[in-house]
């Protein structure tokens, strides 16, 4: 097995899967709606993957990097920007992708604050077509305590979550290293989480094939997907790629 094959399988992924997460993503996402309350979601049933995180720790950055369009979900530099839950889709997809507001400080009016922290808590641990949580963590910051509140609810909750580091591009490579290590280390026994931290960067395209192949993965694993995305095996049998269980 080739060094590479082994580094995904290591992770729980393979080349198959991040081809098939590859594919997702090729296809034009659309912004479908904005939710301010939880009784404004969607009844269809479709599979939700959400991310969540501190306001400004880089959401809708990676979303736009996720679907490779720039100015779908909107960013700024001001913290809280995004103030509702914004659900995005595609054609054919049987999963949606929900941008939260941030938790945390935000430059808006507390009660405006207040409202968004209660539907963040009542998306999170009420909403059943939520099948898997990205928690965003600034790398320069690492977990902080409101960050660990949201863990601890979605534990409590059984809310299957993973955690992504963002902005990497600000540090050096042992900087990241070290962070890496200390949310690893923030997040062991932690029921609900999985036990691995992908390292992004929106800005530099970095780390955003993997998260399109952990998607992949998980859609696979909850039967919502099968992927044709096949590894010969040299004699013409050709098998999913998708097999790799952690
Ligand atoms: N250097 C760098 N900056 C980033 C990266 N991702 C996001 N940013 C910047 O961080 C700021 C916040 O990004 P957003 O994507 O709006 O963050 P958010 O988490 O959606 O923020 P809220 O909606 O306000 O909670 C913007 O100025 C982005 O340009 C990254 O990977 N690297
Ligand atoms: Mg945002």
């Amino acid at each position: 097995m080739a060094a590479h094959e082994a580094d995904l399988e290591a992770i729980g992924l393979s080349e198959g899967l991040l081809d098939a997460g590859d594919q997702l993503f090729a296809r034009e996402w659309l912004f479908e709606k904005g939710v301010v309350a939880a009784s404004g979601l969607p009844v269809d049933g479709r599979i939700e993957i959400a991310f969540a995180g501190r306001s400004n720790v880089g959401k809708s950055s990676l979303l736009n990097a996720l679907v490779n369009q720039k100015g779908l979900a909107r960013t700024s530099n001001t913290p809280g920007r995004t103030q509702e839950l914004n659900l995005f889709s595609a054609d054919g997809m049987p999963f949606r992708i929900v941008d939260m507001p941030g938790y945390g400080f935000a430059k808006a009016p507390l009660d405006a604050v207040e409202k968004w922290n209660k539907l963040i808590r009542r998306y999170l641990q009420g909403r059943v077509e939520l099948a898997r949580v990205f928690v965003l963590i600034d790398s320069r910051h690492g977990l902080k305590k409101n960050d660990l509140d949201i863990l601890k609810m979605l534990d409590e909750t059984a809310v299957s979550y993973q955690i992504v580091l963002t902005k990497t591009d600000k540090l050096k490579p042992g900087q990241i290293e070290r962070v890496k290590q200390s949310v690893l280390d923030g997040i062991q026994r932690r029921p609900a989480a999985y036990p691995f931290i992908a390292v992004t960067s929106s800005e530099k395209k970095q780390g955003i094939d993997t998260l399109r192949g952990f998607i992949a993965r998980l859609l696979n694993d909850l039967g919502a997907l099968q992927f044709e995305a096949g590894v010969d095996d040299g004699a013409g049998n050709s098998s999913s790629g998708t097999s790799h269980p952690l």
